[in-house]
């Protein structure tokens, strides 16, 4: 008898959470010095050692006087720059000329910018005109006005950008603990791939996956160990994840995952402690495949270079994100942004995820076939379209940025 095997699909909701709970936050720590922390992850909670300012300040280039000085003119009897503290208490009758950023006498109430004073010039020096109680602002920045002793600066798992370093360093901190980088290898899989730069042999395709992935590699937080292109040969395949998965925390594939008669990855990853093949109810990216040896995670992603493309941003974005301690991209959940298609979008079986070019608050979504790479290019991201439900022009739709 002729038997014909059912395909059993996998929802991503599901395939999602049991990747998800594959992943444990890498334990090892180091520090590292705030300068080169850009995009590490926060290992530790940061409290501010101190107040900024640490001293009342003038916010302003003027006069530092005591409006409670009933004098009705205050002589000028210094100056008092930005730096070292030399000022002594205001004496009664007198003010101060004052720079921005210049520590206030203690008993100093209030700055009068330059360009406000009434000055009065008399043979023993210049006098400032006291108005009393009549400024509508002080002009002083008084003690952690920016920031307060033991306020919370940044939380454990956050990712450093170039503002947070600028809030550390104006505390005085100058190193970081930091989860330590996640180590990433890549392997393209075809007999069939071709270098760029180098002639394409008969039937051949250049490897733009890995191109593409290597890039991508690069704007994430991790230890790229590099890229090896590999035959479609069990053997070598399975040799060079061996050996990866003794330095490696994640090892990303591309190809070979499918079903076909060199489709190699399967078979290669069956063996290990954990393998899990899924065939995801999507459009694209439908087959993915997952693997622990102990050591390292595999993932192995289709090679169909949309495909590829977006199991990378749905899965190994997260994966590498949950790896290195941060809050992960949950693509269960819906996005921070939505936009209303310009287009209206018939319902199918399946899930799927269309690339879009974002306008303002809207999107025009992209017919893009499994291998167009060059309209891929168009995109600002993507957005879900769920299985089985018309979207009318003008529905609204969850929105990601590519990353
Ligand atoms: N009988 C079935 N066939 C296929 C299925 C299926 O469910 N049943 N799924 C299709 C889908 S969907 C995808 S996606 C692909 C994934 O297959 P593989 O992961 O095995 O990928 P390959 O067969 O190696 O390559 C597919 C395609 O992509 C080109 N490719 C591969 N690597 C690169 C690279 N590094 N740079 C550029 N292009 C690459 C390759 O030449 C093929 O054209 O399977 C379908 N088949
Ligand atoms: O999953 Mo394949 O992604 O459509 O080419």
């Amino acid at each position: 008898m002729l038997m014909q095997a059912k395909p059993q699909f996998d929802e991503f909701d599901d395939v999602f959470e049991s990747l998800m709970s594959r992943v444990t936050a890498l334990q090892t720590t180091e520090m590292v010095p705030l300068l080169a922390a850009q995009n590490r992850v926060l290992a530790e909670d940061i409290f501010s050692p101190m107040n900024v300012p640490d001293k009342a300040i003038s916010a302003m280039d003027g006069y530092a006087l005591n409006l409670k000085d009933g004098t009705a003119f205050l002589k000028i009897a210094a100056s008092q720059f930005a730096g070292p503290n030399i000022s002594e208490p205001l004496a009664k009758g007198e003010c101060i000329k004052i720079m921005t950023g210049a520590v206030i006498p203690d008993n100093g109430t209030a700055v009068i910018p330059v360009e406000m004073a009434a000055i009065q010039q008399r043979l023993d020096g210049d006098y400032l005109f006291n108005p009393k109680n009549e400024l509508q602002t002080q002009h002083i920045k008084t003690v952690g006005s920016d920031i307060k002793l033991g306020q919370v600066l940044a939380r454990k798992g956050t990712q450093l950008n170039a503002k947070l370093i600028g809030v550390l360093s104006s505390v005085g901190i100058a190193e970081v603990e930091v989860s330590k980088r996640s180590k990433v290898a890549l392997l393209t899989l075809g007999d069939e791939l071709g270098t760029p730069g180098k002639p394409l042999a008969n039937g051949a395709v250049f490897n733009a996956n890995w191109y593409l992935l290597e890039s991508l590699l690069q704007k994430q937080n991790i230890d790229y160990l590099g890229h090896w292109q590999l035959q479609d040969d069990l053997q070598e395949i399975d040799c060079k994840i061996q050996q990866l998965s003794k330095q490696a925390d994640l090892i990303l594939s591309i190809g070979g995952s499918s079903q076909g008669d060199k489709d190699w990855m399967p078979k290669a990853l069956s063996t290990a402690q954990d393998f899990q093949r899924f065939k995801l109810n999507m459009k694209p990216a439908k087959p993915l495949l997952y693997a622990y040896s102990g050591k390292a995670h595999v993932l192995a992603l289709p090679g169909n270079p949309i495909a590829a493309f977006f199991s990378f941003q749905l899965f190994a974005v997260p994966f590498l994100q949950k790896l290195s301690g941060r809050i992960y991209r949950d693509f269960s959940q819906p996005a921070k942004e939505s936009l209303r298609l310009t287009q209206a979008i018939s319902s199918t079986s399946k899930l799927r995820w269309m690339p879009v070019i974002k306008q303002d608050c809207e999107c025009v979504p992209l017919q893009i076939g499994s291998s167009q790479l060059a309209l891929l290019c168009q995109a600002d991201g993507f957005v879900r379209i769920e299985a089985n439900q018309d979207y009318p022009l003008g529905s609204r739709v969850n929105y990601w940025q590519e990353l």
